[in-house]
Parts: C-alpha cells; structure tokens; sequence
C-alpha cells in the first residue's frame, strides 16, 4: 500500500519485518553466495525500506542496513573498459623452454639483454586509476579488455593508498591476494560457521572481491602487489625494475624480491632461491616472471593479441596444498 496510508506506527512495524527480511537475505547472499532471492526482489524491499524512512525520519535506527558505511548494498557491478588491455603471460613449465624464449629475444634485438625477475604471485588482476594523485576506479581484469568496477571493494584493503605521494594521473596493474595465514584463517571460520570452504587462495580472493557488500571485503585481509605502470604521465622511467620502484614511492606496495638478471644463469639462480622458499613465503606464487628491463626494448618487441612478446612465466610444479595448510595450522 502507498506510504501515505501507513500510520508512523504501521510504518515503523513495517521497517522493522522488511530490515529483518533484508539482513536475512544479504547473510545468505554473502555468506553462501547463493542468495535466496532474485536481485529485483532484494532491490524491491530495499526501496521499499527506504521509502519508508524518508517518509518516516524518526523510525530510521542506526542499525537499518539503509545507514550502511561505504554506501549502500550493491545490486551488480558496472563494467569497465580497460583502454590499454590487461594482457595474460606466456607460461612455459622447463628451463629450455626459458632458454628458448632468452634465444628468441636476443634474436630479435641483436644483443643480449637484462631481464627483471619477479615474482608470479597467486592471486587476481586488479587496474587501479589514479588522478591527481587520487584513486578514482578499481576493476578486475575480466577478459582483458571488459572488466568489473570494484572501487569500492578496493578501498577497503589498507595497501591500496586513496592518495598516492605525488598528485600524478596514472593506471597502475598488479595483483590482489589473500595471505596464507588469512586464507587458513577464513577457511577455519567457515567450517566453524558450516560454510563451504575455498579451495585455495585465488579462489578466496576472488570470491572476496566480488562481494556485494564492502563490509564482507573489508573483513577478508585481502593484499596487493603492484608492478605495472600502465600509462605514462611525465615519469621518468626507463626500466622495469625502475617501475617498480617508482611505484613504491608513490605509496604502492610492491613486491621486494624483483631482481635485474643480466644472464640466465642469474635467472636459474633467483629461480632455485624462490623454489625453496616457497613453502615460507606468507603469499602464495605460482612461479616466476621474466620481463625485458629496458621499456624501450619492451615496446619495440610489442604484444600478441593475449602476450606481451617481452615477457615469459615459469611455472613452478603445482603446490601441494596440504603442506601448505598443515604448515600453518602447525604455527597458528
Ligand atoms: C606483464 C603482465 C602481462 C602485465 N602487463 C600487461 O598486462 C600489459 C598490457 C598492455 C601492454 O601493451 C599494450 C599497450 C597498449 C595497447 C595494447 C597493449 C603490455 C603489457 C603481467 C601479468 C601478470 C603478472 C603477475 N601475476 N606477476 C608479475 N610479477 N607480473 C605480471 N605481469
């Protein structure tokens, strides 16, 4: 019936069965990630609350999920167009396969060349824009080009600075995860709630940044490194491993373990340390990535349709996860 036909008391009645309902089915939407009800009907009796409350101020209370922090519970998120394409890696899983890939470089150069070595962490894609220094949109990567606008999601995770350090208009790329330790955690805490657990850390991270509700991300100690600088403004910025350290500056968290390799026997060399302290990192990677040091030489090299052509993944072995989780249930 109309709003104007509700008497203050019907109206406060009614708000309280409708947040009742709205709590019931926002807790089953999050925490199972199959909701009950269809978006439009959630939609429905949101408005309708709301309706309610601003034709009856004094039966808002402080607890309505209307007053909720960081806006209200969203329906969907809007798709966003990446104007520069978040490309995936080529992968090769044997040494001569990265052998191959430094011949084919060196071919196309003429020369020898530097690579910066980093780490391959386990975790999503992210685009962060930046303007004036100011982040103004986050997304994920979807199919490189259509991704989904997750800015609010985001904002909750504290090595995500609001403000960088100098008042730059920049695109920066890296990846979000969930730590070792959190993931382990959460998992437990499913259980203890009879909820499904993940199956790993990706797979958390991802479920976590596709919430509905700020909230839920914000309590889900999700991480980030970043290691692309995707458009230029007037940085100063010839290598790879200058990126990355220009990107720390700005107030980016950014991996420390990247390091120049001038010959692949320098790569075999990072490659043997971070194979043996995989089990330790608090992260979980997936195996490394070699990328072309001088961004003039990347340029020059270019992109497939999916692949930088100057860079290269090597993939470690799959982890074996009951190592990982019985390790860390031992140090909890
Ligand atoms: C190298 C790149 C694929 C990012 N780069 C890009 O997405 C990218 C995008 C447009 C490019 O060039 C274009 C510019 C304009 C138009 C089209 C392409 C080049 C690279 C990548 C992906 C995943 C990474 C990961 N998990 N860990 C680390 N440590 N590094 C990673 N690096």
């Amino acid at each position: 019936k109309p709003v104007t036909a509700y008497s203050e008391q019907e109206a406060s009645e009614a708000a309280i069965a409708l947040r009742q309902t709205l709590n019931q089915w926002s807790e089953d939407y999050y925490t199972k990630d199959n909701p009950e009800v269809e978006d439009h009907v959630y939609d429905a009796a949101y408005r309708d609350l709301q309706e309610l409350e601003t034709a009856f101020p004094s039966i808002v209370t402080p607890d309505s999920i209307t007053q909720r922090v960081g806006g209200a519970v969203l329906s969907g998120f809007t798709k966003v167009r990446h104007e520069i394409p978040m490309l995936s890696m080529g992968d090769v899983f044997s040494r001569d396969e990265l052998t191959e890939f430094d011949q084919r470089i060196q071919k196309n150069v003429g020369h020898p060349v530097a690579y910066n070595v980093e780490l391959k962490i386990d975790g999503l894609a992210i685009s962060l824009v930046y303007e004036n220094g100011k982040l103004v949109q986050g997304s994920t990567r979807g199919d490189g080009t259509i991704g989904e606008d997750i800015t609010q999601n985001l904002q909750t995770i504290s090595s995500i600075p609001q403000t960088l350090t100098k008042p730059v208009s920049i695109e920066v790329r890296g990846e979000c995860y969930m730590p070792k330790q959190a993931f382990a955690n959460l998992n437990h805490q499913q259980e203890e709630r009879g909820e499904a657990v993940f199956a790993n850390p990706r797979n958390a991270a991802a479920g976590s940044l596709r919430q509905l509700d700020t909230r839920v991300t914000k309590a889900r100690k999700l991480d980030t490194f970043i290691y692309t600088i995707s458009t230029f403004d007037d940085l100063q910025v010839k290598t790879q491993h200058e990126a990355i350290e220009t990107l720390e500056e700005l107030g980016f968290m950014t991996n420390p373990t990247q390091r120049v390799c001038h010959n692949l026997e320098e790569v075999w060399q990072y490659i043997d340390d971070y194979q043996a302290q995989r089990d330790d990192l608090p992260y979980g990677i997936d195996g490394i990535v070699l990328k072309v040091n001088d961004l003039k030489l990347q340029s020059q090299l270019g992109h497939t349709v999916k692949v930088p052509r100057w860079e290269i993944a090597y993939k470690f072995p799959p982890e074996e996860a009951q190592t990982v989780v019985r390790k860390i249930e031992w140090t909890v």
